[in-house]
């Protein structure tokens, strides 16, 4: 179902505001649940999850060290970035989620990406995504650390329990993706994202976030009060047709990523979705939890059969993963020179 609204540049365009399902993970009815997630998972993998267990305290501290980080000068921020194994600070324009149509420039955002803590002598530092997270000084940012610490282990939890609900939605038994060789040591990213105020115009390919959809398994998405994220439930129609997914206080947006569309033989739906700017800068907290990194992605048992053979060939979570980072982000190389500052120079639009 969707709402009708005023566009938010004040441009006379009607978008529509979706109304997602909101699934309550206290809630005592677990079949109510499981049906209403899964009605959501087959229209468009979008769903608000409400009681989740991560106080209103946690959440403002995690808001507000991400905005004390992005507020420190670029030349800080630039000893901060992202490393070969994709954590630190990601540049304004490090990612262009739509090529297509992000012709100038990349996403008008900010990120800082923060894995699973894995020293270097640990022998899964070897994997191309665990290793030893880029962290900010505690006397620049006292107390950061454990804050983001405290956020990723608590946010795999709630992933957890929404993956529970999702094997059962799939006819699986509950604790199947929590199984040692799916989540049981997963690829968990938590991003930190600041959109600047920058205003989005579609017709000239700039975007705070363009278009795409996600690479895993789940997100789940916490934002601060400020609109911007939009989803097009059929990427195909012409023209397309985005629908607002506003913030719910207290609440996650989660999404499935392409990795379970994948898993599911394409019943379970990853939708696109994308950041439009209205002219407010807008914060924004990512969680990406997908399996780990031997994990096969193939077809579910119970999501084949004669009439629906498998779409898609198995494939290595490491591997699916490499390939999407390789599309979507600027290589190392960019930043290896003085010219790292002028990663920030605006493009021509
Ligand atoms: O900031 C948002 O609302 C969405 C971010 C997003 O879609 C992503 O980082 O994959
Ligand atoms: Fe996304």
């Amino acid at each position: 179902m969707t709402m009708e609204r005023e566009s938010i540049n004040g441009v006379p365009e009607v978008t529509a505001v979706s109304t997602l399902n909101v699934i309550d993970l206290s809630g005592s009815d677990t079949h109510r649940s499981v049906s209403s997630l899964k009605q959501a998972c087959l229209d468009c993998g979008f769903f608000y999850v409400i009681n989740h267990g991560i106080s209103d305290e946690l959440m403002k501290e995690v808001f507000d060290q991400s905005r004390k980080a992005f507020a420190l000068p670029l030349s800080e921020k630039m000893k901060l970035l992202k490393n070969e194994k994709h954590r630190g600070y990601t540049p304004l324009f490090d990612e262009r989620l739509d090529p297509v149509n992000q012709l100038n420039a990349g996403d008008y955002k900010e990120g800082y990406y923060i894995g699973i803590e894995v020293p270097e002598d640990d022998p899964r530092a070897q994997e191309p995504y665990y290793g030893p997270n880029v962290w900010p000084d505690e006397d620049v940012l006292p107390g950061w650390r454990q804050c983001m610490e405290k956020y990723h282990q608590l946010a795999l939890d709630v992933a957890k329990a929404v993956s529970r609900l999702i094997a059962l939605a799939l006819d699986l038994e509950i604790e199947y993706f929590n199984k040692q060789e799916i989540l049981g040591e997963p690829i968990a990213i938590l991003r930190l994202l600041h959109y600047e105020g920058r205003v989005s115009d579609p017709s000239k390919g700039i975007y705070g976030a363009g278009a795409h959809s996600d690479f895993g398994f789940i997100t789940l998405l916490a934002t601060d009060d400020v609109s911007g994220l939009q989803i097009c439930k059929d990427k195909d129609a012409v023209p397309q047709k985005w629908e607002y997914v506003e913030p719910v206080k207290g609440a996650f947006v989660v999404n499935l990523g392409d990795m379970l569309e994948r898993w599911s033989n394409c019943i379970f739906r990853s939708t696109l979705h994308r950041v439009i700017i209205g002219g407010q800068e807008r914060y924004s907290i990512a969680y990406f939890v997908l399996p780990n990194h031997n994990c096969l992605v193939e077809c579910l048992p119970t999501c084949r059969s004669e009439e629906n053979p498998p779409k898609f060939p198995p494939i290595r979570c490491r591997t699916y993963l490499g390939q999407r980072y390789e599309e979507t982000h600027a290589n190392l190389s960019k930043y290896q020179t003085h010219a790292d500052l002028s990663t920030q120079e605006r493009p021509k639009t």
